[in-house]
């Protein structure tokens, strides 16, 4: 059963409870590029009484340095060890869980950001967004040369998806021997400013029901986000707590990661998903409307 916040001491005891602090980002700290009301005084709060502030985003589209570039832009202060995505993940994954032979290449579904990180970890890659996959094109079995060293294939949310890039990653899939379908995460949608739109679990779909299988997901609520954090910072599970907005992801996380977790009502889920008649299985220790309600530790 959840602990529904409400009274200012719920919210000073919480912060004296937990020393580290997940957070969520798409409809945790913002929507899109715009912050959610509260949330940098939250986080100024937070530091202020020397509590460790991470931040644990499935969205995939950004680096963790770019995303330090819209947290600068945005005002929040945050530092690039703080910063933790499934972009960086599922480099980290590629590099060092499956330790992909150097010879080896990821066709790449998603966004700047997957690309930069997968640089970062020495991963070699194709697609993305490089105007030579030439993906704008009207695909071409006949024409398409495959690439037999491609070893994975790698999705995340991109913006420009089309059947092309569909059909080059459904080649490697099923020609390939042993090529690997991983996705960055398998949120269904994304809460952007001015509303939900399609998320990276739903740019993957297609290939999974073409492929009839099911990919290896590395974000939320897989463990692979945790261990890079563990590798990077030390803290105690019994005084760390997520913060997020998505049962299946965030709030699994905690729970699989042995943490506490806390429910905000600014992102994807309602309260009566875990209120009402046929509750989710999934159920956080904490409920608070918004992150901005933990402000009220500071009358306390
Ligand atoms: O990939 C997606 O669908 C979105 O980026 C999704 O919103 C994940 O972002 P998070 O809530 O984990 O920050
Ligand atoms: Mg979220």
């Amino acid at each position: 059963m959840s602990v529904r916040l409400s009274a200012t001491e719920d919210y000073a005891s919480l912060i004296d409870k937990y020393d580290t602090w997940m957070f969520d980002c798409d409809g945790v700290i913002w929507h899109g590029d715009r912050l959610i009301d509260g949330a940098i005084d939250v986080l100024r709060l937070l530091r202020n009484r020397k509590k460790t502030v991470l931040f644990v985003t499935n969205n995939a589209t950004k680096s963790r340095r770019s995303y330090r570039g819209k947290f600068d832009q945005l005002g929040v202060e945050a530092h690039v060890d703080e910063i933790y995505g499934s972009a960086y993940a599922a480099a980290v994954y590629l590099s060092s869980v499956i330790k992909l032979p150097k010879d080896k290449k990821v066709y790449v579904i998603g966004m700047a950001g997957l690309e930069e990180e997968l640089r970062d970890e020495g991963v070699s890659y194709l697609g993305g967004t490089d105007p030579a996959d030439r993906t704008l094109e009207p695909f071409s079995l006949a024409n398409f040369v495959l690439d037999e060293s491609v070893a994975a294939v790698l999705c995340g949310l991109d913006t420009a998806i089309n059947y092309t890039k569909l059909s080059k990653a459904f080649q490697y899939l099923t020609r390939n021997p042993g090529c690997q379908f991983l996705v960055t995460n398998e949120d269904s949608t994304y809460p952007s400013a001015d509303g939900l739109l399609p998320g990276a679990g739903a740019i993957s779909a297609p290939l999974r029901f073409a492929l009839g299988k099911d990919p290896v997901s590395i974000g939320k609520p897989a463990s692979t986000m945790l261990d890079c954090i563990k590798a990077k910072v030390n803290y105690d599970p019994k005084r760390t707590i997520m913060v997020g907005d998505r049962l299946n992801t965030d709030i699994l996380f905690g729970k699989n990661g042995g943490i506490s977790t806390l429910l905000v009502l600014t992102g994807i889920t309602a309260e009566d998903e875990i209120t009402g008649p046929n509750p989710s299985p999934i159920i956080p220790d904490y409920v608070t409307q918004s992150i901005a309600d933990l402000n009220k530790a500071a009358e306390h």
